[in-house]
């Protein structure tokens, strides 16, 4: 079962277009959407979450249209930027945001409220960035949603808060029905904890893929620059050439570079390498 579906999504916006998404968010994993600046993670989120029209295509959310107005609540939707009132309170948002949501739990938000060490009656004007997605975070989480979305959640965080919402984040799976997806420049975050990546590049994915099968499938390769001609040069998915020696994005059974014995050194890739050699430049 999925909890989201996203049917050939095309938007075209000025000097730049999403076309033919198809996504699945699957039911009970966490999945990373990676990407490099301006691919278009934003845009597909905010269409999820329509906020943002679709101009061809559908996403269906829970199996239901993801314009019915239920599904709501039973998302927890965390943003890059804080889209509340600046001169409210934590108290006064929640006065606001708490009735809304049949689902909110007050013993929650008090534990959450206290874990995050929110001011309660200071003005979100003056909250630091970290505070702000905490806060942001608070409101997501404490109406116990079945479903997570966080668009790049551990940007602004201090590196001890940004592995305490990590370690938060999978708590949250032990519960079965959760289901999470985060969209983060910062790969390394995902290297622990997703179980699925949306890889997505100038507006289209290039790869959906479990954890597991992007482990299997790519790897690093490194040998002497020599070694490197117009066939071989084909055989890599991206490659980085120095005096030193080359490095080259391999995707497929790594055992085809078993004959050149000591003369090259097989590695295993993380999600760092892969974006970056499958979106260097000239690639
Ligand atoms: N309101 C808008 N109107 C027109 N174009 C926009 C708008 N917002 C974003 N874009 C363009 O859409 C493209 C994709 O932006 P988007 O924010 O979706 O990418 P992203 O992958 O989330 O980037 P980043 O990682 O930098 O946040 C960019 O070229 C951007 O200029």
């Amino acid at each position: 079962m999925n909890t989201v579906e996203f049917h050939n999504v095309t938007k075209k916006r000025k000097g730049f277009s999403v076309e033919n998404l198809n996504i699945t968010i699957p039911k009970g994993y966490i999945t990373g959407f990676i990407g490099p600046n301006g691919s278009g993670k934003t845009t597909t989120i905010q269409m999820m979450m329509n906020i943002l029209q679709l101009d061809k295509g559908d996403i269906k959310l829970f199996g239901t249209s993801h314009k019915e107005h239920q599904v709501k609540q039973k998302i927890g939707f965390v943003y890059d930027d804080l889209y509340m009132y600046e001169e409210f309170t934590i108290k006064k948002m929640k006065s606001f945001i708490a009735p809304f949501y049949e689902t909110w739990n007050e013993e929650l938000f008090q534990d959450y409220l206290a874990k995050f060490e929110l001011p309660l009656r200071k003005k979100l004007k003056h909250f630091s960035k970290g505070m702000k997605m905490k806060c942001s975070l608070l409101f997501a989480l404490s109406h116990e949603p079945e479903f997570i979305v966080m668009d790049e959640p551990t940007s602004g965080l201090d590196p001890i808060f940004r592995r305490e919402l990590l370690d938060h984040l999978q708590e949250l799976m032990v519960n079965e029905n959760q289901t999470i997806f985060l969209s983060t420049h910062i790969t390394t975050d995902l290297d622990r904890i997703a179980d699925y990546i949306v890889f997505i590049y100038h507006g289209k994915v290039i790869f959906q893929k479990s954890m597991e099968e992007l482990q299997n499938q790519f790897h690093i390769i490194k040998g002497k620059t020599d070694m490197i001609d117009a066939d071989t040069k084909e055989l890599f998915a991206g490659l980085q050439k120095t005096d030193m020696g080359f490095n080259g994005l391999f995707e497929g059974d790594p055992s085809i570079f078993d004959p050149y014995g000591e003369e090259i050194i097989i590695e295993n890739a993380t999600l760092e390498d892969i974006m970056y050699f499958m979106t260097r430049k000239g690639n």
